[in-house]
């Protein structure tokens, strides 16, 4: 399962983050992920501009009821990469555990890319999801989101002009289980709409009884 969001970042608030990434200081991906498969740079997590920025993204994700409703975030970690000419992530499966170091970890359920650069700007550096029903090529405007299972193999094509920028994460849900998250994100769908298509309702009400229940049999916190 993957949610893909459109416009989760306005225009002006794709161009603040760019103009903080063209500013800031870049380190090598490499850090973060085997030379072999990755090469790319990542923005400089200690630089006050990115942590503005880094905020920014995740307030914007934490206010689409669409993609809580999804994920079920417990825990988030967020960081900018940016692939140059010639730069690239051949095809991998991330890491079950993310974070700063053993004890600050988290658990990989889910992972995002947030695209910051148009696809005309530039060549190449499409995504590319190996889902069950073959490959997935993704390539959105910027501002919008996608979020997939961190256990499906993903891969960045090789950049061939210009340079694509990208938000990138991983999440931690309540529900560990894709099963349990999918049957929780799909009653919670379920009850928007219904107080969608009629506000007068009483059901939603027991929706929620239903959906609050489940959390307390699985979410783990
Ligand atoms: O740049 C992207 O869209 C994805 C990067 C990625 O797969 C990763 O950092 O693990
Ligand atoms: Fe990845």
């Amino acid at each position: 399962m993957m949610l893909q969001l459109d416009n989760l970042l306005k225009k002006q608030e794709v161009a603040r983050i760019r103009e903080t990434l063209a500013r800031a200081p870049y380190e090598s991906g490499t850090t973060s992920g085997k030379k072999t498969l990755k090469n790319n740079l990542q923005a400089d997590k200690g630089d006050q501009e990115v942590q503005v920025a880094t905020r920014a993204v995740l307030n914007r994700m934490f206010a689409r009821p669409e993609f809580t409703g999804f994920a079920m975030p417990r825990n988030v970690t967020l960081m900018f990469n940016r692939y140059d000419v010639g730069m690239t992530y051949k095809d991998h499966m991330d890491a079950a555990l993310m974070g700063p170091s053993q004890t600050q970890a988290l658990r990989a359920d889910l992972s995002f890319t947030v695209f910051l650069t148009d696809p005309e700007e530039y060549q190449g550096g499409d995504f590319i999801l190996q889902s069950p029903f073959g490959e997935q090529r993704i390539k959105k405007s910027a501002g919008s989101f996608m979020c997939y299972p961190s256990d499906m193999l993903h891969r960045v094509d090789p950049v061939t002009e210009g340079t694509r920028w990208a938000a990138v994460g991983w999440i931690q849900s309540f529900l560990r289980e894709p099963r349990q998250r999918a049957m929780i994100a799909h009653l919670e769908d379920l009850r928007r709409r219904l107080v969608h298509d009629h506000p007068d309702s009483p059901y939603p009400e027991e929706f929620a009884q239903i959906h609050q229940n489940l959390l307390r049999m699985w979410a783990e916190v």
